[in-house]
């Protein structure tokens, strides 16, 4: 039974993520991602369940900046999560009384409609995660009114819902992956994504043109790409790519080849299959028959086989 580190207390939306993506797993909380990640890469836990996008919010940055600079590791699998949110309290609170709400920052984003609406004079104060405001809130002495997170936070700790479903849009999805130290990597399904992190040799007009012609020419679809400051100034960049297909196929290992030649550095982070379950559509010209036989056809040309 693997044992995997996740953003805790119970009650978090990671912690949904981790039952689904492994019902049988021993659950390890972890005070922030950082601590989860850390549990993974020292051997405290076999691997870890994190936070990556928002359909709403976008890139979770922590994550990307750990995957990017912390001791490698590799995603094994994704999963995406309807997120719903809750105004949790303790029993006998009412909504005029509410002037301190906790909740995770990436809660407060997706809610900054209902709150601006219903509790405009209240303060958001940022929580660890979800699950550990509504712990807090449940505290008799605890500064806070209420507690933005997931119902079934509020069950747990024995708040009552105020109100359900407050999210800006009632459809926000996050997208959680379960990461491992490296290893071998999840065989090919038809259906994956790889992700990469990739630092510039140097900038130059035409970097980023260049980055993209190596998906571009190998009909690789990207999914997510994203600048984050490298910390060397304003104006330093380095990118993190999401794509469809796995290294194994041949598209895409050329086209990280490609970006190994050209680039500072390629960190690859993974190759999983898809939560989605969806096929890319493979350009004409770039199967891995067609890589194969174009191979076979420049051996004959060498050998003057003409
Ligand atoms: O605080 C939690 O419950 C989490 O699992 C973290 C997190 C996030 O980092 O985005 C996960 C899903 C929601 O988007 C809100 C918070």
């Amino acid at each position: 039974m693997p044992r995997l580190a996740y953003l805790g207390p119970e009650g978090t939306f990671t912690e949904e993520a981790l039952r689904l993506l492994e019902p049988d797993a021993e659950r390890l909380p972890c005070a922030n991602v950082t601590a989860a990640l850390n549990a993974a890469r020292g051997g405290e836990a076999d691997g870890a369940v994190v936070p990556l996008e928002n359909s709403l919010e976008g890139a979770i940055t922590t994550t990307l900046d750990e995957f990017a600079w912390g001791e490698p590791l590799l995603i094994t699998a994704e999963l995406l999560l309807p997120v719903r949110f809750s105004l949790l309290a303790r029993p006998g609170t009412e909504l005029p009384h509410i002037k301190r709400v906790y909740t995770h920052p990436a809660a407060i984003t997706q809610c900054r409609a209902y709150v601006a609406r219903e509790l405009p004079d209240a303060v958001v104060v940022s929580a660890p995660s979800t699950a550990a405001a509504a712990q807090e809130v449940a505290l008799p002495g605890s500064p806070y009114d209420a507690a933005i997170a997931a119902r079934i936070a509020g069950e747990h700790y024995g708040l009552v819902e105020l109100a359900g479903d407050i999210g800006d849009r009632s459809d926000t999805v996050t997208r959680f992956v379960r990461v491992s130290r490296p290893g071998p990597l999840p065989e090919p399904t038809g259906s994956d994504r790889t992700t990469l992190v990739v630092f510039l040799a140097d900038d130059h007009p035409g970097a980023l043109l260049e980055m993209l012609t190596e998906f571009s020419v190998r009909g690789v679809n990207l999914s997510r790409i994203e600048s984050r400051p490298t910390g060397d100034g304003i104006g330093r960049y380095f990118f993190h790519f999401d794509f469809e297909g796995h290294v194994a196929d041949a598209r895409v290992g050329e086209a990280i080849a490609g970006l190994h030649r050209i680039c500072g550095e390629v960190r690859f982070l993974g190759s999983y299959p898809r939560a989605d379950g969806v096929a890319p559509q493979i350009k004409r010209g770039t199967a891995d028959g067609e890589f194969a036989e174009a191979g076979e056809w420049l051996a004959r040309v060498r050998a003057g086989q003409v």
